[in-house]
């Protein structure tokens, strides 16, 4: 596959990778864009319907899926997610370097394709932290931040496996872990200006 390689932003849900993510797209017009997934959950106050997700039906969701229009799919905290390749194709179209934010089934998933992306994981300081940031946001209710907070004991132990990530940044100081993930993601678009 041409163009530079994609980026795939994982790690468990309230680690900061929305926050990290938003600030650089932010920041860097014209040189990212985001895979916009679909989703079966309910919009939060503020997202945007093909921005941040394609929010849709498991019935529409799993027709596309049969139909072979996924590149992965996985079911989170009840929801189902997942990546369709119009998603990538529509970044790469524009020769933007595609970042994805996926779970870490996604990532087990991706791996199995020839997407062949950069693969960062986003990891809280602790999980006192990480339940303190996920109530503070106030978008989930008590069953759903229970099923993220196991998600996320599931996700902070693969991610320790050898070789399932190229880079950990721990997300406890914000500015901190923006500068980390500036400097990897200056390497990645170095190395696209040189091909
Ligand atoms: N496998 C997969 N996971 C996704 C996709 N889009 C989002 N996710 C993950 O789904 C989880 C829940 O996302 P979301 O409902 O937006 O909640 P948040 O992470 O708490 O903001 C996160 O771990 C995301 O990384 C996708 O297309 N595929
Ligand atoms: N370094 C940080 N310090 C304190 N709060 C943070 C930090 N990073 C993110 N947050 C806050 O934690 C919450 C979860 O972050 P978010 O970006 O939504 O996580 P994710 O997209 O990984 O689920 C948000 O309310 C965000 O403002």
């Amino acid at each position: 596959m041409s163009g530079p390689r994609p980026v795939v932003l994982s790690g468990p849900s309230g680690a900061g990778k929305s926050t990290l993510l938003k600030r650089l797209m932010k920041d860097h017009e014209g040189v990212f864009g985001f895979s916009v997934s679909h989703t079966t959950r309910n919009p939060r106050p503020g997202e945007e319907d093909g921005k941040d997700y394609h929010f849709t039906t498991r019935e529409a969701m799993q027709e596309g899926i049969d139909n072979g229009e996924f590149i992965e799919n996985a079911e989170f905290s009840g929801n189902m997610y997942g990546t369709s390749k119009a998603a990538v194709e529509d970044v790469r179209a524009k020769n933007l370097i595609c970042i994805l934010d996926v779970d870490i089934q996604g990532v087990k998933r991706i791996k199995e394709t020839d997407l062949d992306p950069i693969y960062i994981s986003i990891q809280p300081p602790s999980m006192e932290i990480l339940e303190k940031r996920l109530r503070d946001r106030q978008t989930e209710t008590e069953e759903s931040l229970q099923k993220r907070l196991e998600a996320a004991r599931i996700d902070m132990e693969l991610s320790k496996e050898p070789g399932v990530f190229d880079i950990v940044i721990i997300n406890d100081d914000l500015e901190k872990a923006y500068e980390e993930l500036k400097e990897i993601l200056n390497e990645v678009s170095a190395d696209a200006q040189k091909l």
